[in-house]
Protein backbone atom coordinates (compact mmCIF):
# COMPACT_ATOMS: atom_id res chain seq x y z
CA UNK A 1 0.00 0.00 0.00
CA UNK A 2 1.23 3.32 -0.78
CA UNK A 3 1.41 5.60 2.12
CA UNK A 4 2.48 9.37 2.69
CA UNK A 5 5.25 7.67 4.61
CA UNK A 6 6.90 6.55 1.57
CA UNK A 7 7.13 9.45 0.06
CA UNK A 8 9.50 11.71 0.76
CA UNK A 9 7.46 13.77 3.57
CA UNK A 10 4.37 13.32 4.86
CA UNK A 11 1.11 15.75 4.30
CA UNK A 12 1.67 16.67 8.08
CA UNK A 13 4.97 17.63 8.62
CA UNK A 14 5.25 19.41 5.79
CA UNK A 15 6.51 22.60 5.85
CA UNK A 16 4.26 25.44 4.91
CA UNK A 17 6.39 27.85 4.05
CA UNK A 18 4.36 29.77 0.78
CA UNK A 19 0.86 28.55 -0.25
CA UNK A 20 0.84 26.35 -3.03
CA UNK A 21 0.44 28.01 -5.89
CA UNK A 22 -2.81 26.19 -7.30
CA UNK A 23 -2.46 24.89 -10.57
CA UNK A 24 -6.15 24.32 -12.77
CA UNK A 25 -5.76 21.24 -14.19
CA UNK A 26 -8.17 18.67 -13.28
CA UNK A 27 -7.99 15.27 -13.65
CA UNK A 28 -9.91 12.02 -12.95
CA UNK A 29 -8.95 9.54 -10.80
CA UNK A 30 -9.60 6.22 -9.14
CA UNK A 31 -9.46 6.90 -5.38
CA UNK A 32 -7.21 3.96 -3.40
CA UNK A 33 -7.01 4.32 0.35
CA UNK A 34 -6.54 6.68 3.10
CA UNK A 35 -2.95 7.17 3.86
CA UNK A 36 -1.55 8.75 7.20
CA UNK A 37 -2.57 12.68 6.91
CA UNK A 38 -6.08 11.72 5.75
CA UNK A 39 -5.83 12.44 2.38
CA UNK A 40 -6.65 9.61 0.10
CA UNK A 41 -4.30 8.22 -2.33
CA UNK A 42 -4.75 8.00 -6.39
CA UNK A 43 -2.79 8.05 -9.62
CA UNK A 44 -2.45 9.88 -12.36
CA UNK A 45 0.24 9.26 -15.68
CA UNK A 46 2.57 6.74 -13.15
CA UNK A 47 2.20 9.80 -9.98
CA UNK A 48 0.71 9.43 -6.25
CA UNK A 49 -1.84 12.20 -5.64
CA UNK A 50 -2.85 12.70 -2.29
CA UNK A 51 -6.08 13.59 -2.32
CA UNK A 52 -8.00 15.52 0.05
CA UNK A 53 -12.06 15.52 0.36
CA UNK A 54 -12.00 11.28 -1.40
CA UNK A 55 -12.79 8.18 -0.03
CA UNK A 56 -11.52 5.07 -1.07
CA UNK A 57 -13.13 3.47 -3.70
CA UNK A 58 -14.50 6.83 -5.15
CA UNK A 59 -14.43 8.19 -8.79
CA UNK A 60 -13.33 11.54 -8.67
CA UNK A 61 -12.50 14.84 -10.60
CA UNK A 62 -9.35 16.82 -9.02
CA UNK A 63 -8.01 19.83 -9.00
CA UNK A 64 -4.15 19.75 -8.84
CA UNK A 65 -3.41 22.19 -5.49
CA UNK A 66 0.24 21.39 -5.47
CA UNK A 67 2.89 20.27 -7.66
CA UNK A 68 5.96 21.30 -6.07
CA UNK A 69 7.17 17.84 -5.26
CA UNK A 70 8.99 15.51 -7.54
CA UNK A 71 7.31 12.19 -6.69
CA UNK A 72 3.77 13.22 -5.78
CA UNK A 73 1.06 16.04 -6.06
CA UNK A 74 -1.79 17.29 -3.59
CA UNK A 75 -5.49 18.24 -5.10
CA UNK A 76 -8.23 18.20 -4.07
CA UNK A 77 -11.97 16.83 -4.97
CA UNK A 78 -14.04 19.23 -7.30
CA UNK A 79 -16.41 16.87 -8.19
CA UNK A 80 -17.39 12.97 -7.42
CA UNK A 81 -18.48 10.96 -10.14
CA UNK A 82 -19.15 7.90 -7.88
CA UNK A 83 -19.56 8.24 -4.28
CA UNK A 84 -18.63 6.00 -1.76
CA UNK A 85 -21.53 5.03 0.98
CA UNK A 86 -19.82 6.96 3.67
CA UNK A 87 -19.94 10.23 1.96
CA UNK A 88 -22.53 12.65 3.26
CA UNK A 89 -22.84 16.11 3.09
CA UNK A 90 -20.65 18.40 5.04
CA UNK A 91 -22.83 19.76 8.26
CA UNK A 92 -20.42 23.24 8.10
CA UNK A 93 -21.48 25.05 5.11
CA UNK A 94 -17.81 26.22 4.89
CA UNK A 95 -16.11 22.87 5.27
CA UNK A 96 -15.13 21.14 1.52
CA UNK A 97 -12.40 21.77 -0.81
CA UNK A 98 -11.25 25.91 -0.91
CA UNK A 99 -13.02 26.24 2.06
CA UNK A 100 -12.51 26.27 6.05
CA UNK A 101 -9.00 23.78 6.48
CA UNK A 102 -9.99 22.68 10.23
CA UNK A 103 -12.45 19.61 9.41
CA UNK A 104 -10.98 17.56 6.91
CA UNK A 105 -13.44 14.58 7.38
CA UNK A 106 -16.81 16.80 7.19
CA UNK A 107 -17.45 14.68 3.65
CA UNK A 108 -17.55 11.67 6.07
CA UNK A 109 -20.06 9.93 8.19
CA UNK A 110 -19.46 9.63 11.79
CA UNK A 111 -18.74 5.73 11.64
CA UNK A 112 -16.81 6.16 8.00
CA UNK A 113 -14.46 8.56 9.72
CA UNK A 114 -13.39 5.96 12.62
CA UNK A 115 -12.91 3.65 9.40
CA UNK A 116 -10.32 5.63 8.39
CA UNK A 117 -8.52 6.33 11.23
CA UNK A 118 -8.37 2.59 11.86
CA UNK A 119 -7.19 1.70 8.77
CA UNK A 120 -4.40 4.80 8.88
CA UNK A 121 -3.73 3.54 12.34
CA UNK A 122 -3.83 0.08 11.60
CA UNK A 123 -1.48 0.46 8.69
CA UNK A 124 1.51 2.55 10.10
CA UNK A 125 1.74 0.35 13.24
CA UNK A 126 2.05 -2.69 10.67
CA UNK A 127 4.25 -0.74 7.93
CA UNK A 128 6.63 1.17 10.77
CA UNK A 129 6.79 -1.32 13.69
CA UNK A 130 5.55 -4.94 11.92
CA UNK A 131 2.88 -4.60 14.64
CA UNK A 132 -0.25 -6.52 13.83
CA UNK A 133 -3.91 -4.60 14.87
CA UNK A 134 -6.94 -4.79 14.87
CA UNK A 135 -8.37 -1.61 13.41
CA UNK A 136 -11.11 -0.38 15.93
CA UNK A 137 -11.56 3.50 16.85
CA UNK A 138 -13.38 3.70 19.71
CA UNK A 139 -16.56 7.03 19.01
CA UNK A 140 -16.33 9.71 21.55
CA UNK A 141 -19.60 12.06 21.91
CA UNK A 142 -19.98 14.73 21.52
CA UNK A 143 -18.91 14.62 17.88
CA UNK A 144 -19.90 18.19 17.17
CA UNK A 145 -18.88 21.12 19.49
CA UNK A 146 -16.09 19.45 21.40
CA UNK A 147 -13.24 21.61 20.87
CA UNK A 148 -12.39 23.77 23.96
CA UNK A 149 -9.15 25.80 22.50
CA UNK A 150 -9.92 27.07 19.18
CA UNK A 151 -7.86 29.39 17.45
CA UNK A 152 -9.70 31.73 15.30
CA UNK A 153 -7.55 34.23 12.71
CA UNK A 154 -8.45 38.02 11.96
CA UNK A 155 -7.91 39.38 8.72
CA UNK A 156 -8.30 43.27 8.79
CA UNK A 157 -8.85 44.38 5.18
CA UNK A 158 -7.72 47.48 3.53
CA UNK A 159 -4.63 47.39 6.10
CA UNK A 160 -2.04 47.63 3.64
CA UNK A 161 -3.70 50.94 1.81
CA UNK A 162 -4.89 52.32 4.79
CA UNK A 163 -8.64 50.83 4.47
CA UNK A 164 -11.68 50.55 6.49
CA UNK A 165 -9.54 48.00 8.89
CA UNK A 166 -12.54 46.43 9.91
CA UNK A 167 -11.48 42.98 11.12
CA UNK A 168 -12.62 39.73 9.70
CA UNK A 169 -12.75 36.74 11.91
CA UNK A 170 -12.80 33.62 10.53
CA UNK A 171 -10.43 30.19 9.79
CA UNK A 172 -7.40 30.06 7.92
CA UNK A 173 -7.68 27.71 4.67
CA UNK A 174 -5.83 24.47 3.89
CA UNK A 175 -2.15 25.14 3.39
CA UNK A 176 -3.12 28.46 3.03
CA UNK A 177 -3.00 32.22 4.04
CA UNK A 178 -6.65 33.03 2.58
CA UNK A 179 -9.49 33.53 5.30
CA UNK A 180 -12.58 31.49 5.03
CA UNK A 181 -15.36 33.49 6.68
CA UNK A 182 -16.89 31.78 9.99
CA UNK A 183 -20.68 30.62 9.27
CA UNK A 184 -23.27 32.54 11.27
CA UNK A 185 -23.90 29.64 13.56
CA UNK A 186 -19.79 29.72 14.16
CA UNK A 187 -17.22 26.68 14.02
CA UNK A 188 -19.33 23.68 14.06
CA UNK A 189 -16.54 21.92 16.23
CA UNK A 190 -15.94 25.13 18.77
CA UNK A 191 -17.09 24.17 22.43
CA UNK A 192 -20.63 25.66 23.76
CA UNK A 193 -19.85 28.80 25.41
CA UNK A 194 -16.92 29.77 22.35
CA UNK A 195 -17.84 33.05 21.28
CA UNK A 196 -20.36 33.94 18.30
CA UNK A 197 -18.60 35.34 15.04
CA UNK A 198 -20.53 38.63 15.76
CA UNK A 199 -18.77 39.16 19.44
CA UNK A 200 -15.70 37.15 18.03
CA UNK A 201 -15.54 40.49 15.36
CA UNK A 202 -16.18 42.71 18.53
CA UNK A 203 -12.84 41.24 20.20
CA UNK A 204 -10.98 41.70 16.95
CA UNK A 205 -12.15 45.22 16.57
CA UNK A 206 -10.53 46.02 20.45
CA UNK A 207 -6.78 45.40 19.32
CA UNK A 208 -4.59 44.54 16.63
CA UNK A 209 -3.96 41.29 16.91
CA UNK A 210 -4.32 38.91 14.32
CA UNK A 211 -5.82 35.28 16.03
CA UNK A 212 -8.02 35.11 18.77
CA UNK A 213 -7.73 31.83 20.53
CA UNK A 214 -10.41 30.94 23.05
CA UNK A 215 -10.27 28.28 25.60
CA UNK A 216 -13.47 26.80 27.27
CA UNK A 217 -12.38 25.23 30.39
CA UNK A 218 -14.38 22.76 32.13
CA UNK A 219 -15.00 25.39 35.71
CA UNK A 220 -15.54 29.40 34.91
CA UNK A 221 -15.86 31.33 32.38
CA UNK A 222 -14.54 31.24 28.73
CA UNK A 223 -11.69 32.56 28.24
CA UNK A 224 -11.11 35.27 24.84
CA UNK A 225 -6.50 35.48 24.36
CA UNK A 226 -5.44 38.14 21.42
CA UNK A 227 -1.79 39.03 23.19
CA UNK A 228 0.51 36.65 25.45
CA UNK A 229 -0.70 38.79 28.51
CA UNK A 230 -3.97 37.16 28.46
CA UNK A 231 -2.62 33.88 27.67
CA UNK A 232 -1.08 33.90 31.36
CA UNK A 233 -5.01 33.93 32.90
CA UNK A 234 -4.88 30.78 34.93
CA UNK A 235 -8.10 28.33 33.85
CA UNK A 236 -9.11 25.32 36.08
CA UNK A 237 -9.93 22.08 34.44
CA UNK A 238 -10.88 18.69 36.24
CA UNK A 239 -9.52 14.56 35.84
CA UNK A 240 -11.21 12.05 37.78
CA UNK A 241 -12.67 14.74 40.67
CA UNK A 242 -8.70 16.11 40.69
CA UNK A 243 -8.60 19.78 40.25
CA UNK A 244 -5.73 21.17 37.24
CA UNK A 245 -4.63 24.98 36.93
CA UNK A 246 -3.87 25.51 33.22
CA UNK A 247 -2.47 28.62 31.83
CA UNK A 248 -4.91 29.86 29.33
CA UNK A 249 -2.54 29.49 26.41
CA UNK A 250 -0.94 26.28 28.12
CA UNK A 251 -1.62 22.91 27.01
CA UNK A 252 -4.65 20.94 28.24
CA UNK A 253 -6.64 17.95 26.40
CA UNK A 254 -8.68 19.69 23.63
CA UNK A 255 -11.74 17.24 23.35
CA UNK A 256 -14.12 17.58 27.12
CA UNK A 257 -13.76 14.29 27.81
CA UNK A 258 -10.15 13.16 26.58
CA UNK A 259 -8.62 14.02 30.06
CA UNK A 260 -10.47 11.41 31.56
CA UNK A 261 -10.78 8.85 28.58
CA UNK A 262 -7.19 9.06 28.51
CA UNK A 263 -6.18 8.71 31.74
CA UNK A 264 -9.08 5.59 32.55
CA UNK A 265 -6.83 3.61 29.43
CA UNK A 266 -3.98 4.39 30.89
CA UNK A 267 -4.83 3.42 34.58
CA UNK A 268 -6.28 0.42 33.62
CA UNK A 269 -3.42 -0.48 31.03
CA UNK A 270 -1.08 0.16 33.96
CA UNK A 271 -2.95 -1.19 36.92
CA UNK A 272 -1.50 1.22 38.90
CA UNK A 273 -0.37 -0.23 42.42
CA UNK A 274 -0.09 2.53 45.80
CA UNK A 275 3.53 2.36 46.92
CA UNK A 276 4.43 1.31 43.18
CA UNK A 277 7.02 4.62 41.60
CA UNK A 278 5.98 6.26 38.53
CA UNK A 279 6.77 8.48 35.71
CA UNK A 280 4.83 11.08 33.96
CA UNK A 281 6.80 11.88 30.91
CA UNK A 282 5.63 14.97 28.65
CA UNK A 283 3.69 15.92 31.73
CA UNK A 284 2.15 19.10 31.01
CA UNK A 285 0.49 20.27 33.94
CA UNK A 286 0.39 16.72 35.60
CA UNK A 287 -2.88 15.05 34.52
CA UNK A 288 -1.30 12.05 34.40
CA UNK A 289 0.84 12.27 37.46
CA UNK A 290 -2.27 13.45 39.32
CA UNK A 291 -4.22 10.23 38.83
CA UNK A 292 -1.11 7.90 39.92
CA UNK A 293 -0.15 10.31 42.66
CA UNK A 294 -3.97 9.65 43.56
CA UNK A 295 -3.88 6.18 43.74
CA UNK A 296 -0.88 6.35 45.74
CA UNK A 297 2.22 6.29 43.81
CA UNK A 298 5.33 7.84 44.13
CA UNK A 299 5.28 10.11 40.69
CA UNK A 300 7.75 12.09 38.92
CA UNK A 301 7.03 14.47 36.12
CA UNK A 302 9.27 16.07 33.45
CA UNK A 303 7.93 18.73 31.09
CA UNK A 304 10.16 21.09 29.30
CA UNK A 305 7.60 24.23 29.33
CA UNK A 306 8.30 25.84 32.86
CA UNK A 307 5.22 27.24 33.11
CA UNK A 308 3.88 23.72 32.89
CA UNK A 309 6.01 22.81 35.83
CA UNK A 310 5.27 25.80 38.12
CA UNK A 311 1.45 24.52 38.22
CA UNK A 312 2.16 20.96 37.90
CA UNK A 313 4.13 21.40 41.67
CA UNK A 314 0.56 23.09 42.72
CA UNK A 315 -1.78 20.83 40.63
CA UNK A 316 0.06 17.52 42.13
CA UNK A 317 1.77 18.35 45.50
CA UNK A 318 2.99 14.45 46.22
CA UNK A 319 4.60 14.60 42.77
CA UNK A 320 8.30 16.07 42.10
CA UNK A 321 9.00 17.51 38.81
CA UNK A 322 11.95 18.33 36.42
CA UNK A 323 11.52 21.18 34.29
CA UNK A 324 13.85 20.01 31.11
CA UNK A 325 13.41 18.93 27.86
CA UNK A 326 13.31 14.83 28.40
CA UNK A 327 16.04 14.23 26.47
CA UNK A 328 18.32 16.05 29.00
CA UNK A 329 16.59 15.19 31.94
CA UNK A 330 16.98 11.33 31.70
CA UNK A 331 20.12 11.49 34.10
CA UNK A 332 17.79 12.95 36.57
CA UNK A 333 15.43 9.92 36.45
CA UNK A 334 15.66 7.22 38.94
CA UNK A 335 17.47 3.92 37.98
CA UNK A 336 14.38 1.50 38.02
CA UNK A 337 10.13 2.76 38.05
CA UNK A 338 7.55 0.09 37.76
CA UNK A 339 5.32 1.85 35.67
CA UNK A 340 5.50 4.91 32.78
CA UNK A 341 3.39 6.98 31.14
CA UNK A 342 4.43 9.10 28.27
CA UNK A 343 2.28 11.31 26.16
CA UNK A 344 5.09 12.86 23.47
CA UNK A 345 4.21 15.70 21.38
CA UNK A 346 3.64 14.98 18.20
CA UNK A 347 7.08 14.04 17.27
CA UNK A 348 7.16 11.28 19.68
CA UNK A 349 9.61 10.40 22.00
CA UNK A 350 12.27 9.26 19.64
CA UNK A 351 15.63 6.52 19.71
CA UNK A 352 17.68 8.28 22.50
CA UNK A 353 14.65 8.46 24.79
CA UNK A 354 12.97 5.35 24.41
CA UNK A 355 16.21 3.08 24.70
CA UNK A 356 16.61 4.90 27.83
CA UNK A 357 13.60 4.12 29.14
CA UNK A 358 13.22 0.85 28.20
CA UNK A 359 16.26 0.71 30.59
CA UNK A 360 14.49 1.50 33.69
CA UNK A 361 12.40 -1.98 33.27
CA UNK A 362 9.09 -1.09 33.96
CA UNK A 363 6.64 -3.55 34.40
CA UNK A 364 4.54 -1.65 32.59
CA UNK A 365 4.29 1.67 29.91
CA UNK A 366 1.63 3.46 28.58
CA UNK A 367 2.66 5.09 25.35
CA UNK A 368 -0.26 8.32 24.57
CA UNK A 369 0.24 9.36 21.30
CA UNK A 370 -1.55 11.61 18.81
CA UNK A 371 0.18 10.87 16.00
CA UNK A 372 0.13 6.50 14.68
CA UNK A 373 3.04 7.18 12.82
CA UNK A 374 5.53 8.32 15.48
CA UNK A 375 3.74 6.05 17.98
CA UNK A 376 4.50 3.40 15.47
CA UNK A 377 8.24 4.36 15.12
CA UNK A 378 8.92 4.46 18.59
CA UNK A 379 7.04 0.76 18.99
CA UNK A 380 9.48 -0.33 17.30
CA UNK A 381 12.58 1.32 19.06
CA UNK A 382 11.13 0.25 22.61
CA UNK A 383 10.36 -3.39 20.59
CA UNK A 384 14.09 -3.62 19.67
CA UNK A 385 15.11 -2.93 23.51
CA UNK A 386 12.36 -5.94 24.88
CA UNK A 387 9.46 -4.32 25.31
CA UNK A 388 6.38 -5.43 23.07
CA UNK A 389 2.76 -4.09 22.65
CA UNK A 390 0.60 -6.16 24.91
CA UNK A 391 -3.05 -3.54 24.13
CA UNK A 392 -3.57 -0.77 21.78
CA UNK A 393 -6.38 1.41 22.01
CA UNK A 394 -7.46 4.23 19.38
CA UNK A 395 -10.01 6.91 20.59
CA UNK A 396 -11.64 9.46 18.16
CA UNK A 397 -11.25 12.58 20.18
CA UNK A 398 -10.87 14.86 17.04
CA UNK A 399 -13.93 13.81 15.37
CA UNK A 400 -14.52 15.58 11.95
CA UNK A 401 -10.46 15.82 11.29
CA UNK A 402 -8.33 12.81 10.75
CA UNK A 403 -6.70 13.12 14.05
CA UNK A 404 -6.61 10.18 16.44
CA UNK A 405 -5.53 9.19 19.58
CA UNK A 406 -4.15 6.17 20.70
CA UNK A 407 -3.15 4.52 23.78
CA UNK A 408 -0.31 2.10 23.88
CA UNK A 409 -0.04 -0.93 26.88
CA UNK A 410 3.92 -2.45 26.26
CA UNK A 411 5.45 -4.73 29.06
CA UNK A 412 8.29 -6.86 28.46
CA UNK A 413 8.51 -9.37 25.86
C1 LIG B 1 0.70 15.98 24.24
S1 LIG B 1 1.20 17.10 25.50
C2 LIG B 1 0.81 16.14 26.92
C3 LIG B 1 0.72 16.90 28.22
C4 LIG B 1 0.09 16.15 29.39
N1 LIG B 1 0.50 14.76 29.44
C5 LIG B 1 -1.42 16.23 29.34
O1 LIG B 1 -2.06 15.28 28.89
O2 LIG B 1 -1.97 17.27 29.72
C6 LIG B 1 2.92 17.00 25.37
C7 LIG B 1 3.68 17.81 26.38
O3 LIG B 1 5.06 17.56 26.18
C8 LIG B 1 5.78 18.76 26.37
N2 LIG B 1 7.04 18.56 25.65
C9 LIG B 1 7.26 18.67 24.32
N3 LIG B 1 8.52 18.33 24.03
C10 LIG B 1 9.12 17.98 25.19
C11 LIG B 1 10.43 17.51 25.53
N4 LIG B 1 11.36 17.34 24.60
N5 LIG B 1 10.68 17.26 26.83
C12 LIG B 1 9.73 17.42 27.78
N6 LIG B 1 8.49 17.86 27.51
C13 LIG B 1 8.18 18.14 26.25
C14 LIG B 1 4.87 19.82 25.84
O4 LIG B 1 5.20 21.08 26.40
C15 LIG B 1 3.51 19.31 26.29
O5 LIG B 1 3.19 19.80 27.57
Amino acid sequence: MMTEHSAPMTESCAPMTEPCTPTTELVEVEVGPVAHGGHCVARHDGRVIFVRHALPGERVLVRITDESHKRFWRGDVVEVLQASPDRVDPPCPVAGPGGCGGCDFQHVSAQGQRRLKAEVVREQLDHLAGIAWEPLVEAVEPLTGWRTRTRFAVDRPGDDEGGSQVPVVGMRAHRSHDLVSLPEQGCLIAAPGTPSPQQLEEVAAQGSSDEIRVVVPARGKPVTITTREQGAELVQELCGGHGYRVRADGFWQVHPRAAEILVGAAMEMLQPVAGESALDLYCGVGLFAGALADQGLDVMGVEQVDRAVRLARRNVPKARFISAPLAKALRKLPPAVDVIVLDPPRTGAGAQVVGHLAGLGARAIAYVACDPAALARDLRTFGEHGYRAEAIRAFDLFPMTHHVECVALLVKA
